[in-house]
């Protein structure tokens, strides 16, 4: 692709008091514009999301009212990548020159008890009285650490990971760290997944400049070498029924995560660092293998001996993820793209990846089953 980074903008994570979602958005892509040496007179399309702080076409009014093109997308926790696909491929086209992707939300405390049926899903979803959400990934986790071989041990040490990653993030929500007895001795929510191995609904914003990738870029241009975004295909966990399919196909996120690798012509053993869907510890653990990071069942041990961790070998969700930031569901899928760009500058600061990374990827899943994918690279 011949699309850069050249601006970055973050509202920070948590819960604000008479901040709207709308006004951390415009904050967020204020902030965005400084950092690249723009103004918004410059951009010639915008694309971003809310899921529920509204349609954010509407933040021109603050950000000025030039007429460019301002595309709504809403698109469950892929809003913020699905935006960022779309402004990417408006300057890939030939249509723009400079794009900007948003994402912004404000939930409040027990945001997610949702209807199933509003997601496409059976409507034996949420019957035992359980969360929605919750029950989808605890009896998705729960199967994977049957089949893999997966520990309770690791899904605690992925949360104590999160919230020490948290500590070193000046814009997460939890940063102060749990030990790994705090994690699995908290209130029992769907087992096996215990209060602080999920994150916590919240708000915050998060915005990027993309441009054309100029001719003699400096070395420190963060380049987008690709995005890919995929939906569930039938006979997968999202989709699946006895009645309907007799065997488990792949899931979204295996699907994304190898069209955008094949995109950009990188491998996953090149990858430096990752950010990947953590809504609860299961699913970190879940997705650095669907995506091709390791190996089903390698979790365990890589979690185990450190490699996740900042200075690893293989370091995941280095600002804090999800369970540290909480999730503002249309905010979430930039905030990661956000920090890998940080890394990547070398501008990550006390949680700074150690051997000037080059290579970073990005996954978000979106319930009821879409995924985005980002690769970076310098
Ligand atoms: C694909 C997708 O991602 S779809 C989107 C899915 N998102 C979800 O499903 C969200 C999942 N999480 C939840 O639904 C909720 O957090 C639950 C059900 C697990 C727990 O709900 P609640 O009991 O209301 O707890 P909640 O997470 O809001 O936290 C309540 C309090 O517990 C404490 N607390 C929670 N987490 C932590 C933590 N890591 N460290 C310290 N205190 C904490 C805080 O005091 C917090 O209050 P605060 O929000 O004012 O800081």
């Amino acid at each position: 692709m011949s699309v850069s980074i050249a601006g970055i903008g973050i509202h920070p994570f948590g819960r604000t008091d008479g901040v709207s979602g709308m006004q951390q958005g415009v904050i967020a892509v204020r902030a965005a514009l400084r950092d690249a040496g723009l103004t918004w007179d410059d951009v010639d399309f915008a694309a971003g999301g809310s899921e529920a702080a509204g349609n954010p076409d509407t933040m021109v009014s603050a950000l000025g009212l030039t007429g460019i093109p301002f595309i709504n997308v809403k698109n469950g926790c892929a809003t913020g990548g699905s935006a960022l696909t779309i402004a990417a491929a408006a300057i890939e086209s030939g249509q723009a020159e400079v794009a900007v992707a948003v994402g912004f939300d404000k939930h409040p405390r027990g945001a997610f008890n949702e209807d199933p049926a509003r997601w496409g899903l059976p409507e034996w979803y949420g019957r035992t009285g359980m969360m929605l959400t919750t029950q989808f990934f605890a009896m998705k986790i729960q199967r994977y650490m049957h089949d893999h071989g997966i520990s309770d041990a690791a899904l605690a040490k992925v949360a104590v990971k999160a919230f020490e990653n948290g500590a070193l993030n000046e814009n997460a929500w939890r940063r102060a760290p749990l030990s790994e007895a705090e994690v699995a001795g908290s209130r029992m929510i769907n087992h096996p997944l215990t209060q602080y191995m999920y994150c916590s609904p919240g708000e915050g914003a998060v915005a990027l400049v993309l441009r054309r990738t100029p001719e003699g870029a400096s070395s420190r241009e963060v380049k987008l070498a690709s995005v890919a975004f995929r939906t569930r295909r039938f006979g997968s966990f999202e989709v699946f029924s006895p009645h309907l399919a007799a065997e488990r196909v792949d899931g979204p996120t295996v699907d994304a995560a190898l069209a955008c690798f094949e995109a950009a012509g990188i491998e996953p053993g090149d990858v430096d660092l990752a950010q990947v869907q953590d809504t609860e510890s299961g699913a970190e653990i879940m997705h650095m293998a669907e995506t091709g990071l390791c190996a089903h069942g390698d979790q365990e041990k890589l979690i185990a001996d450190g490699s996740t961790r900042i200075d690893g070998s293989l370091p995941i969700n280095t600002d804090g993820g999800c369970l540290a930031n909480g999730e503002p569901v249309g905010a979430s899928g930039l905030r990661q793209v956000y920090e890998n760009v940080l890394q990547l500058r070398g501008d990550a600061g006390p949680r700074q990846v150690p051997g000037s990374p080059k290579v970073a990827f990005t996954h978000v899943y979106g319930a009821p089953g879409v995924s985005a994918c980002t690769l970076l690279t310098v």
